[in-house]
């Protein structure tokens, strides 16, 4: 690796441990929450665990939505509890792997899109945490749109898929199909023109039977928090009707 490459990521990963910290900032006392997936949102579970510890901060539980960040929860002391004792979480905070300006996301790098999925939506509020580098005009062009598919499935929704213009991949780890979580596959989906009209989209990939959950995240988000340069700024969806706006200055 280039010296050059490597100060990029130190400097990337500094970003999002500053997002993480940040993020855990937020969590109040009495508070249900949702833990994300993925590296930002292990920083956020960290600095959580690290709250509970030394400030004496009681939560009344937390929703895991994977099998990993369920295990660094219990390892660092979180509580934890699930949906159906609570149904309905105060804050969830997740990270992403593309946030356009509209505050849609594309996730699943990781594989928990399904569980992070229904915890968000079952989330009062849904707070993002990334660093610049997943700022994007338009989703799609530098990631796959993960879908998450019924093995039995795969076949036909991959030819569905194609005839959508994507071109889908299964994913694999280590030269196997990638399970997830659910038992399900995932087919990364290639659109070499990004996409363009990600609601469009998100209707017709739910009308493919097999289908479990994609990846498109639209019109769930409510804050995002975006570390770079210039420290952490914070975008705020102004109202449902104009989920287009962000606002905030950046927190140096
Ligand atoms: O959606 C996810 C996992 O399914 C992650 O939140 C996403 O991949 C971002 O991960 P990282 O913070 O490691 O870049």
């Amino acid at each position: 690796m280039k010296e050059s490459d490597s100060v990029q990521l130190q400097e990337k990963e500094a970003w999002k441990r500053a997002v993480g910290e940040a993020a855990a900032a937020l969590i109040e006392p009495g508070m249900v929450i949702g833990l994300g997936s993925g590296s930002t949102a292990e920083w956020m579970i960290r600095a959580l665990g690290r709250r509970l510890q030394q400030e004496g901060l009681r939560i009344v539980g937390a929703v895991p939505t994977s099998e990993r960040t369920e295990a660094v929860a219990r390892a660092v002391g979180i509580p934890l509890t699930d949906l159906d004792h609570y149904p309905e979480l105060d804050l969830d905070i997740d990270g992403t792997d593309e946030i356009d300006p509209h505050l849609h996301l594309i996730k699943g790098g990781g594989g928990a899109l399904l569980r992070e999925k229904v915890v968000a939506s079952a989330s009062r509020r849904f707070v993002v945490i990334a660093d610049v580098t997943k700022q994007v005009p338009l989703l799609g062009l530098h990631v796959p749109l993960p879908i998450e598919t019924v093995p039995f499935a795969l076949t036909p929704v991959r030819r569905r898929l194609e005839a959508l213009g994507a071109e889908a991949r299964l994913r694999q780890r280590d030269g196997q199909p990638f399970y997830t979580d659910n038992g399900n596959l995932i087919l990364d989906c290639y659109f070499p023109d990004g996409i363009a009209d990600p609601g469009e989209l998100e209707n017709r990939l739910r009308r493919i039977v097999g289908v479990v959950e994609t990846g498109l995240f639209l019109h769930m988000t409510t804050e995002a928090l975006i570390a770079g340069p210039a420290g952490i700024t914070h975008l705020a969806r102004r109202s449902e009707a104009d989920s287009s706006s962000t606002t905030g200055p950046a927190i140096p």
